[in-house]
């Protein structure tokens, strides 16, 4: 029986004082759902968060990682720091980190090694551009991002591997992708992992939809059967709104 989890990505959001003023009232939030909730803040306030949700079921997971072990790589955090912390899962490949920081498929594929490598849970992130699905390539964009960075691993690696699609057309715009459209997509996706590393594998992988999911379109999004959560980007920073879409399986 695959995870229903509800992460949100706090993105560059929340400075300390935030970041405590947010968890505090997350920690009110009552959950109605199995779901797993997980929170991404910024790097500098993941040892405070950890330290502050403990208790709460919340899981701190982190936005990026290096994929180096450490080294000269000013201004990078590496996989083994984030374990020193106690953050065991981290966000990959997200569309941000793809357009304003150059992350491709095969750097992303370095990334996941190393995650997996420090026994770390993955949030690994891909999605078509407006222009890809107006050309109706949004299947082939999608197919390659998955290949290109995760088919080398073995089966077993897919146990600690969580999958989010995200139509860059649907973040932070307001628009999302329908309901129709993300079990569509989705299953796409878990066909694509059962052709490759059969069916058992492709039933136990959580696949997340995010582009504007909020309060009032959760429920009809996560109904869906191939859709088992989501990553909340706006409405995560608003305790309220976050916890209505984790109680919205
Ligand atoms: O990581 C989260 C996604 O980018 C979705 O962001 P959004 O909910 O603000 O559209």
């Amino acid at each position: 029986m695959r995870k229903q989890i509800v992460a949100g990505n706090w993105k560059m959001n929340n400075d300390l004082a935030q970041t405590e003023t947010l968890i505090a009232s997350l920690a009110k939030q009552a959950k109605t759902t199995d779901a797993e909730v997980m929170i991404a803040p910024s790097a500098t306030n993941l040892w405070h968060a950890y330290n502050s949700t403990k208790g709460t079921g919340i899981e701190v997971v982190a936005q990026n990682m290096h994929f180096a072990e450490n080294g000269a790589y000013t201004g990078e955090v590496s996989a083994s720091m984030l374990k020193s912390i106690g953050i065991n899962t981290v966000i990959l490949g997200h569309s941000e980190r793809r357009e304003y920081f150059n992350e491709t498929d095969e750097t992303l594929a370095k990334k996941v090694d190393m995650a997996l490598s420090k026994g770390m849970r993955i949030i690994f992130c891909f999605g078509e551009e407006l222009a890809d699905r107006k050309a109706g390539k949004e299947e082939t964009v999608v197919g390659s991002q998955i290949k290109n960075a995760l088919f080398h691993l073995a089966a077993a690696d897919f146990q600690d591997i969580i999958l989010a699609y995200e139509p860059v057309w649907a973040i932070g715009t307001g628009e999302t992708a329908t309901a129709e459209q993300a079990q569509d997509m989705h299953a796409f996706i878990r066909k694509t992992l059962a052709d490759k590393y059969g069916n058992d594998i492709a039933e136990e992988v959580s696949i997340l939809y995010g582009g504007s999911v909020k309060p009032n379109n959760a429920e009809e999004i996560f109904t869906k059967p191939d859709v088992d959560g989501g990553l909340i980007g706006g409405a995560s920073l608003n305790a309220e709104d976050f916890f209505a879409i984790v109680n919205a399986f």
